[in-house]
């Protein structure tokens, strides 16, 4: 599936409420519960600071203006800029904890997600776009430091600021307080309709959006592909096609919204102006004071904004409960390949290795990759893997390295099987250089020491001259310290081998695992990776996944391996001697460099 694919088939971006989530997106609160609780105490104050400032402004008209007493108004007029500068000074305060509290329960989630991200099996990566997992680290993860910061004290806050309106209108005139809410059910009738239909086209709107980036992600990673293939015009019409898919969305979301919310306030107002009308003529009949009506319609002003902002809240608890469903699922994902109760430390080995009798598969009710898989090899002995694609060499090293760990079977080093042996201790004693190695951004001695952080600067150079890279180092800009991009893009492929063999070296591993590399560098290139080869190979037991006839000749042992099984299994004499499949892959590669330099000599 291709990224767009995957972004078009967006994830449910709102999830009923559950309960189960809830508490454990509370429990992220539970460090912060002091400053939580100090919050919730400081917002209710404020809320009932806010609530006393129309009653003053009643007091004021009333008894200050109706009775033209001036020590009255200049007290309630200093009361209120007093309730002003309190309730400004409160706010300041809590706005402050709460953006604090809520960066630190953000800064928690992400740091326990990416260090449980770094512990997971091979297995999970398989099946996940690395798009996708990024995303619910950074948007699922804020969903939630959303919703368990802001959302849950906005909830708190509007409620009791909704119940203190409804208490206080009840209480000063229950009449005018039933009148006021006359238009409440078309209210509900009307948002009940309409807001899933908003929702839905917001949502449309925002998941189109992730498909435009996953285009455009697909489009730059892939662009030379895509000229080279010249398909610019065909992507622009795929990319025309998701575009406008967004700019419809978001403009019928936009269509929905402005008709819907202008008519509710609409009809909001509609009850307001029947408090105001008969509020009006009760004033003048003397049943009710001004400043009584003054204060009543100010209260009803302030009805809508809790309730509207309820609403907010409630469709971010929604998809606060989407994002905490995809976030646990990864928190709750056991790495399949981890120490055993009973691992111990693997001692410093000598390099002997033996598969028995080992079968894997990499799905359940999938067919087996591996069948029955065994061998033996010495300390010290460099094996050549060969065989034709997909018959399985990776999948072996794959399991000596316990990536992944067996079905069936047992893989032993120095007679221990690997399963016993913590994860870490296993690794630090073997080197992996692949095809295409993999250079992280930072300097050259950065990626040299990856594996050994501790070694002194002259093993650094040592190791450097060793592979030859000390002459590639001295023609950069600053030498060891020159900056790298991520995946090297600086360095050519043969740099980047050297480099990655240079970092192997520096962790002197003892089992040293190797893909050749298949693209072909020019001679000189050749030539020095094939010395550097030599120096890195030297007293370590090795495992080549080898292309070169030249590598596979000098290997002690020859595993042949095809459809998942070692098919045939010794040295290069009596392998070929056998005249079986390694001896037709040798005579294949044989003719078709007879045929290349016979091209090569006609030219
Ligand atoms: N992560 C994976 N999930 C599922 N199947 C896989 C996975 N990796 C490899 N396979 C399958 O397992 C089989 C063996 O693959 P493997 O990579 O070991 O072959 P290989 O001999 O190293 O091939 P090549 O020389 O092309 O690298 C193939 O059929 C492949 O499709």
């Amino acid at each position: 599936m291709s990224q767009t694919e995957w972004d078009l088939d967006e994830d449910q971006e709102e999830k009923p409420f559950n309960g189960k989530y809830m508490k454990r997106m509370l429990h992220y609160l539970l460090p912060y519960r002091k400053l939580m609780t100090l919050v919730v105490v400081v917002v209710f104050i404020n809320m009932l600071l806010s609530l006393s400032e129309p009653i003053i402004l009643a007091y004021l008209i009333d008894k200050g203006i109706g009775m033209k007493d001036f020590t009255v108004i200049h007290i309630l007029a200093g009361v209120l800029f007093g309730v002003k500068l309190i309730g400004w000074l409160l706010s300041w305060m809590h706005t402050r904890w709460i953006n604090f509290t809520g960066q630190r329960i953000l800064f928690d989630l992400r740091q326990q997600l990416f260090n449980h991200l770094q512990t997971l099996s091979f297995r999970f990566f398989d099946g996940r776009p690395a798009g996708k997992i990024m995303s619910r680290i950074t948007n699922d993860t804020n969903a939630i430091g959303e919703l368990i910061n802001g959302g849950l004290i906005t909830m708190v806050m509007e409620f009791t600021h909704l119940l203190g309106i409804v208490i206080i209108l009840v209480w000063m005139d229950w009449q005018l307080a039933l009148l006021s809410f006359i238009m409440m059910p078309l209210l509900y009738l009307i948002v009940s309709k309409l807001r899933p239909k908003i929702e839905g086209s917001w949502s449309r709107s925002r998941s189109t959006m992730s498909a435009i980036n996953g285009n455009l992600n697909e489009t730059i990673q892939g662009i030379r592909v895509i000229q080279a293939f010249s398909r610019q015009q065909k992507n622009n019409e795929k990319f025309n096609g998701i575009n406008l898919r967004n700019k419809q969305a978001f403009m019928r979301a936009i269509t929905l919204e402005s008709t819907v919310y202008p008519l509710v306030e609409m009809i909001g107002m509609l009850g307001t102006c029947i408090v105001v009308w008969y509020g009006a003529m009760r004033v003048i009949d003397g049943a009710i004071t001004l400043g009584f009506i003054m204060a009543f319609i100010n209260y009803l002003w302030r009805f809508w904004g809790p309730l509207s902002a309820l609403s907010k809240v409630y469709s971010q608890l929604l998809s606060a409960m989407a994002s905490a469903e995809r976030i646990f699922e990864i928190l709750d994902t056991e790495p399949e390949v981890k120490n055993e109760v009973k691992a111990r430390e693997l001692p410093q080995v000598r390099g002997d290795v033996s598969f028995k009798n080992v079968s894997f598969r990499y799905e359940e009710n999938k067919p087996d990759v591996l069948k029955n898989v065994s061998f033996e090899v010495k300390a010290g002995q460099r094996v050549a893997l060969v065989g034709p694609t997909g018959a399985g060499k990776s999948t072996i090293v794959n399991l000596l390295m316990r990536f992944y760990d067996a079905s069936e079977g047992s893989v032993l080093i120095d007679g221990m099987d690997v399963k016993q042996a913590t994860l870490e201790s296993l690794r630090k004693q073997m080197g992996i250089v692949l095809q295409d190695s993999f250079i992280f951004a930072g300097t050259v001695e950065d990626n040299m020491r990856y594996g050994n952080e501790e070694a002194s600067d002259e093993e650094l150079q040592r190791a450097g001259e060793s592979v030859r890279l000390d002459r590639i180092v001295s023609k950069l800009s600053d030498g060891y310290q020159t900056e790298l991009e991520e995946r090297g893009s600086k360095l050519s492929v043969g740099q980047r081998q050297l480099l990655a063999f240079g970092r192997v070296l520096l962790s002197d591993p003892r089992i040293l695992i190797l893909d050749e590399a298949t693209s072909s560098v020019d001679t000189e290139t050749e030539q020095h990776i094939q010395e550097a080869l030599q120096k890195l190979l030297a007293g370590r037991t090795a495992f080549v996944i080898a292309h070169r006839l030249s590598t596979i000749k000098d290997a002690d042992l020859i595993l042949v391996i095809e459809n998942g099984e070692v098919a045939e299994q010794g040295s290069h004499l009596e392998l070929m001697k056998l005249g079986g499949l390694y001896a037709n892959l040798v005579h294949t590669q044989l003719s078709m460099q007879e045929s290349v330099m016979l091209q090569t000599n006609m030219n």
